[in-house]
């Protein structure tokens, strides 16, 4: 049987089935099609003005390690006129993080980006490794999370930047609208879907690969040889989101189109005021009871 020709060109082979459409299309027009996206995203939804000091959470992982690959090449292409600088928080996770900040450094070299990285032990005086000793491994990544949250908020001041990217994607997002969903926390889901998130005293945050699936993101990193680490942090990753994972790739196994429908869907729902106010105490309650109890 003859190879197939690229849908788009009509003029290369095929050599990859597109995960967010099916369609059979060659290594370049795969480029063109998920980065021309990712600029729609950004210039859709205002991320950016010119001169924007723009900080890329990098955890040396495949998702920030694309992100950062992608903002350099549409920062030159289309002229955003940004100054980008590479984030990584240590959250002082031996054999996981000290790896991958290795990874982090070579793509400073190889993006030609200033890199700050900042640990969990110079901001509090402790890390994940000790942390897990004291209170187990239960619940670790909440708390993981929320200190990460802050670190990043705290190296963005010092790098006096605007603005932070991540490297969330689409499967992200629809696992966390599942998550809320399956937890009955409507503030949350009122605001996971958003691309773009700033604080009364915070700085802004976004995500350029909202509408990103993972496993494009994946053949990106694969087709262009980019340089990332592939390991799964050692420590318990979030049960419960492991659930929402397995689900959502049964979904999107049945019909791709899922993960965008699920983002869709969580985007379509109107949060009344008074349930988000009243939700945010309740969890933060709860967080910090459930710390004091391992403390
Ligand atoms: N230690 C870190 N330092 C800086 N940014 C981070 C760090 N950990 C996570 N991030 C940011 O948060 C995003 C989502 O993190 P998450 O832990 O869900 O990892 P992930 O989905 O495996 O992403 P990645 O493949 O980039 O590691 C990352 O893409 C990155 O932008």
């Amino acid at each position: 049987m003859a190879p197939r020709t690229c849908m788009l060109c009509d003029k290369n082979r095929a050599m990859l089935k597109r995960p967010k459409t099916g369609q059979q299309i060659c290594k370049d027009c795969f480029f063109v099609v998920f980065e021309t996206e990712v600029h729609n995203t950004i210039t859709e939804s205002e991320l950016f003005k010119p001169g924007d000091r723009v900080a890329i959470g990098a955890s040396g992982g495949k998702d920030s390690t694309v992100l950062a690959y992608v903002m350099k090449t549409l920062n030159e292409r289309y002229k955003y006129g940004l100054n980008l600088f590479l984030l990584s928080i240590d959250e002082g996770i031996t054999g996981y993080r000290d790896d991958s900040l290795e990874t982090v450094k070579r793509n400073q070299q190889q993006y030609d980006m200033p890199l700050k990285i900042l640990s969990y032990d110079e901001l509090y005086g402790w890390t994940m490794d000790a942390i897990v000793d004291q209170v187990g491994r239960k619940n670790n990544c909440t708390f993981c999370g929320v200190f990460r949250r802050q670190a990043l908020d705290r190296g963005a001041a010092m790098l006096g930047v605007d603005h932070i990217v991540t490297g969330h994607n689409a499967d992200d997002i629809a696992e966390t609208v599942l998550m809320n969903i399956m937890r009955g926390d409507i503030a949350r889901l009122g605001r996971c879907t958003s691309i773009c998130t700033q604080g009364e005293d915070t700085i802004k945050r976004s995500k350029p690969f909202k509408y990103a699936y993972e496993k494009e993101i994946v053949m990106y990193a694969y087709f262009k040889k980019l340089d990332y680490f592939s390991t799964e942090c050692i420590y318990s990753p979030d049960a419960y989101r492991g659930h929402a994972r397995v689900f959502l790739k049964d979904l999107e196994a049945a019909r791709p189109s899922a993960i965008i429908d699920i983002i869709h869907s969580g985007e379509a729902f109107e949060i009344r005021d008074e349930v988000k106010a009243t939700q945010k105490s309740q969890r933060l309650c709860s967080l910090f009871a459930s710390f004091n109890q391992r403390s």
